[in-house]
């Protein structure tokens, strides 16, 4: 048999690991994540569709906007909203949106700005305000950075495993993209720290990283068992968001209403093309 490829020293044979013909378009997860009927890691790559509005007007208004795409998952990016720091504010947002979304899945994503995200909270204020949130029973996936503060993690997993929340933890990184093992090894660090879903979001320098990006991607669902979100931002790393599905990510961010990183691309040109990948009937 043909050595695919040298894993961490170790020869690694994908058609061995993943069947002769099983995953000639989606590479699973080994355990999935079902949230409202959508399954993580498993035959489809999941589409989600960010908010980022900054007050409650704009958010219902974007909300209904990217219904009518119908997403399969949106994220509400809390850390765009002006007053995020007052929980009152998020929670009375919060159960407007849990309306106008219905029975999408919805990720709370509360990002600081040393993470990339939009604003300054300290470990205490986030902590608060994602059990509020939490408490509305409106939040289905909470997603935090691997790096948070270890105290602060542990609370943020209590929380969401007393009201069967499942945590996305992430790593971001806007200047640069680790190389091929240290893709790996973060996305089983996700693991490891008690994620039900690992996400790798990385800047590429030149088109190796992308290339890395993706065969990454393919060795971790061998040392993974989670799904995993993986993701080369910028205009360079654009068809890993296309592409990526095939390749082991289970979820690609795109634009319904406004982008939430660099890189995304509409939601409607996403779903052209992975009609021609696969040759399916668009819908
Ligand atoms: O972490 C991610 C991935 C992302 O940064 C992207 O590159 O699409 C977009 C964010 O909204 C999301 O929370």
């Amino acid at each position: 048999m043909m050595k695919d490829k040298e894993f961490l020293g170790t020869p690694f044979y994908f058609a061995e690991f993943f069947g002769e013909r099983e995953g000639i378009m989606r590479l699973q997860s080994r355990k999935k994540v079902v949230v409202k009927n959508k399954v993580f890691g498993g035959e489809d790559m999941l589409v989600c569709l960010p908010l980022v509005s900054s007050n409650k007007e704009t958010l219902i208004k974007d909300a209904g906007k990217i219904c009518e795409y119908n997403p399969d998952v949106i994220e509400w990016r809390v850390d765009y909203f002006d007053t995020v720091n007052d929980a009152e504010s998020v929670v009375d947002a919060l159960e407007s949106l849990s309306e106008v979304i219905g029975e999408k899945p919805l990720i709370f994503t509360c990002r600081h700005k040393r993470e990339g995200g939009q604003s300054d909270f300290s470990d205490m204020k986030r902590v608060d305000i994602i059990r509020k949130a939490v408490s509305t029973g409106a939040v289905d996936l909470l997603d935090i950075e691997m790096s948070s503060d270890r105290e602060a993690l542990e609370d943020i997993k209590r929380i969401s495993e007393e009201k069967d929340v499942k945590l996305i933890l992430s790593y971001h990184n806007f200047e640069e993209t680790p190389d091929e093992s240290g893709i790996v090894e973060k996305l089983a660090e996700g693991e490891r720290l008690g994620a039900d879903i690992s996400k790798l979001a990385v800047m590429p320098n030149c088109h190796g990283d992308v290339l890395n990006l993706l065969s990454a991607s393919c060795l971790a669902r061998k040392e993974v068992d989670i799904p995993l979100i993986t993701v080369s931002m910028g205009e360079m790393g654009s068809l890993t968001r296309i592409v990526g599905g095939m390749f082991g990510s289970d979820l690609s961010f795109a634009v319904g209403s406004e982008s939430s990183a660099p890189g995304q691309v509409p939601i409607e040109d996403m779903r052209k093309m992975l009609g021609l990948l696969t040759n399916q009937v668009l819908v």
